[in-house]
């Protein structure tokens, strides 16, 4: 897609957000995750276990890294305000349900303990993780936060999606509640009005890194989705 300097876009959008100027320069992507068919099918709880297994095993090493890098945003975050919210999630996130969450799935899905620790990681998994290790590493508050908001907005975006009633296998209904309701909505809209409140003050230069760390992000995104699938 041509890239509109976000100065010039904002004069005409609907919603002259930041995020959304990215997430609008992130097309067809951005659409092809959150309508992704592996993503539908965790909503219906029709994945083949072999293929849920490969995926959470996956995701796992994934989750790994991004709580690493809200390790960052807390460190690199611009006021007391803003770092709170990344420490409350880490907190959850690294405690309750993530956590219990991956370990009792992959047992009722028959994975090994190596198979959490030290699986063979996936070109996909290894090609996300370094990308969040250069957001960490570079303790730049907005590429931090565009790498975290795809994340969230875009787990968001399909888990909306589910219709009721939810599976009744804890598997699939979970990790559709985990990234639904009001206090996971909450979440992604403080993400996304940190990126709009810093977005608008920043120079061409600085908002073109972060709407490439942004697309990096959805396009790791869908081939993480496109590798569970199998395809
Ligand atoms: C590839 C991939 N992308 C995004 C998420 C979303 N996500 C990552 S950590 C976290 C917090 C609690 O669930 C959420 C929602 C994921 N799991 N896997």
């Amino acid at each position: 897609m041509e890239q509109i300097p976000y100065d010039e876009w904002r004069a005409s959008a609907v919603d002259p957000a930041f995020s959304e100027w990215m997430r609008s320069l992130s097309e067809p992507e951005w659409t092809a995750v959150v309508n992704h068919p592996f993503a539908a099918s965790i909503t219906r709880g029709d994945v083949p276990d072999d293929d849920m297994r490969r995926y959470l095993i996956q995701d796992f090493q994934f989750v790994d890294s991004f709580t690493a890098l809200l390790g960052a945003a807390v460190a690199c975050a611009d006021s007391f305000e803003s770092r709170v919210p990344f420490g409350q999630f880490l907190g959850e996130i690294a405690t309750t349900e993530e956590l219990t969450y991956f370990h009792r799935a992959l047992a009722a899905l028959g994975a090994t303990p190596a198979d959490m620790t030290s699986p063979e990681l996936e070109p996909v998994t290894a090609d996300f993780r370094a990308l969040m290790d250069e957001a960490r590493t570079s303790l730049d508050y907005p590429l931090v936060l565009a790498v975290l908001c795809v994340a969230e907005w875009s787990y968001l975006g399909w888990a909306s999606r589910a219709e009721e009633p939810l599976p009744d296998n804890f598997v699939y209904r979970e990790w559709v509640e985990l990234h639904e309701g009001p206090a996971f909505r909450a979440w992604v809209h403080f993400l996304r009005d940190e990126l709009d409140r810093l977005g608008p003050a920043m120079d061409e230069e600085g908002r073109a890194r972060v709407l490439d760390f942004f697309r990096r992000a959805v396009r790791l995104e869908l081939r993480f989705f496109d590798m569970a699938a199998g395809s």
